[in-house]
């Protein structure tokens, strides 16, 4: 008696313990249970694992995927964490899951095991789709990633429709707004859970500002609005925190750098992709703000690509506040200076653009 309880507080007996670890690396095993099994799995923590959140990452074999899993894996508000893409995963699961930090490392691989990889998620993070090689704009990559993103939020609305889903594929403006018309097809659309990660543009924005101020980029905030191409990027230049005033040259030069960030990576990577290693950091700074929030801290304040009433337009990126329930606030644009105000009417009617794109590819 006294011999099986012990067995049972170590997860049964050895043979037991050694099935259930490798069919959680295996995901061919994976395949063949059932979805109840595997989210009774996704309950329980592995010994010694954190209590957190779940939180799924799909395209996570890629150039953004991987380093945002293994940032991921270190996070401590992660307890699981379900790495998903259509190829290498059993790779990138195993060499991840050597980690010695808390959250439990699950790999998916396939369509078939899509469905397993969503439920019971909190948070889905997306950086699934093909990147950019020079020559190209963002827009060029609507034809393949259009789909596969429709296809993973069909994904989302079935088996994870409260999650919290940050979408990093490209082109974010039009994504954003397919992933709003498959949930409303579906009848799971909550406007506060869907956002579109532009916080590359800020990081980039707070390290260029910081080089031209002579300051460190921890010291720098500004808010970059809009939308996340071109000239849809619009950094606040006069609202950066600490207020400092700029030339009319260096706020062009400034403005002109942030919105070429992507493609100055992508003419510098010369045909091997786009920016992916500051891009996992980016996602990572902006997940964990996410978690932050679902956690219940006060003051979580981000900029983000959402469904937003602040401009005529359905979708915009301004500053948030993250809450429990997710985007809790959308804050107005604030004081503009002229340029500023300019490029906002550029922004806008690109912008206008590209969501009406997203739409009807969703909808047709
Ligand atoms: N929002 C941003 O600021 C930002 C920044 C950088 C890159 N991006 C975008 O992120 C995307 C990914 O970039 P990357 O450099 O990681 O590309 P990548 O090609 O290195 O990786 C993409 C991954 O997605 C996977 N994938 C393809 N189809 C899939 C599907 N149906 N389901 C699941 N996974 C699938 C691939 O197998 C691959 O592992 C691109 O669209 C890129 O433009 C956005
Ligand atoms: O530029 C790209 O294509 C990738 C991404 O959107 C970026 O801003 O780096």
């Amino acid at each position: 008696m006294q011999q099986q309880q012990q067995q049972q507080h170590n997860g049964g007996d050895a043979s037991q313990r050694i099935a259930r670890i490798s069919a959680h690396l295996n995901p061919h095993k994976l395949q063949k249970m059932e979805a109840k099994t595997v989210l009774e799995r996704s309950n329980c923590r592995a010994k010694g694992g954190s209590p957190g959140f779940k939180v799924a990452i799909l395209g996570a074999s890629g150039g953004i995927g991987q380093p945002l899993s293994m940032l991921m894996k270190m996070n401590p508000l992660v307890s699981v964490l379900h790495l998903y893409d259509v190829a290498n995963t059993p790779g990138v699961t195993s060499d991840i899951s050597h980690m010695d930090t808390g959250a439990v490392v699950r790999g998916f691989l396939g369509p078939q095991q899509l469905e397993n990889a969503l439920t019971g998620m909190d948070l889905v993070i997306m950086p699934a789709g093909v990147p950019r090689k020079p020559g190209m704009t963002r827009d060029d990559l609507f034809n393949i990633n259009a789909g596969i993103v429709k296809t993973l939020c069909e994904g989302i609305a079935k088996c994870c429709p409260k999650a919290i889903v940050n979408i990093i594929s490209n082109p974010v403006n039009s994504t954003v707004p397919i992933a709003a018309e498959v949930f409303k097809k579906a009848g799971t659309y909550d406007p506060k859970r869907l956002l579109g990660v532009t916080m590359l543009d800020v990081v980039r924005a707070n390290t260029f500002v910081a080089e031209v101020l002579g300051l460190d980029p921890r010291e720098v905030d500004v808010p970059v609005v809009g939308g996340h191409a071109g000239v849809t990027i619009l950094p606040l230049l006069s609202q950066i925190k600490p207020p400092c005033s700029f030339t009319s040259e260096e706020a062009a030069y400034l403005t002109s750098r942030i919105q070429n960030g992507g493609t100055e990576v992508v003419e510098a990577k010369a045909g091997a992709g786009s920016a992916t290693l500051s891009m996992a950091y980016a996602a990572v700074k902006f997940a964990d703000a996410c978690l932050r929030g679902l956690r219940g801290d006060a003051d979580v304040i981000k900029c983000a690509f959402v469904p937003s009433a602040v401009t005529e337009l359905p979708f915009f990126a301004s500053k948030v506040r993250l809450g429990r329930n997710g985007v809790e606030e959308v804050y107005t644009l604030g004081p503009m200076n002229e340029f500023e105000r300019a490029g906002l009417e550029m922004a806008k009617k690109e912008l206008a653009g590209s969501i009406e794109k997203g739409v009807s590819f969703a909808t047709k």
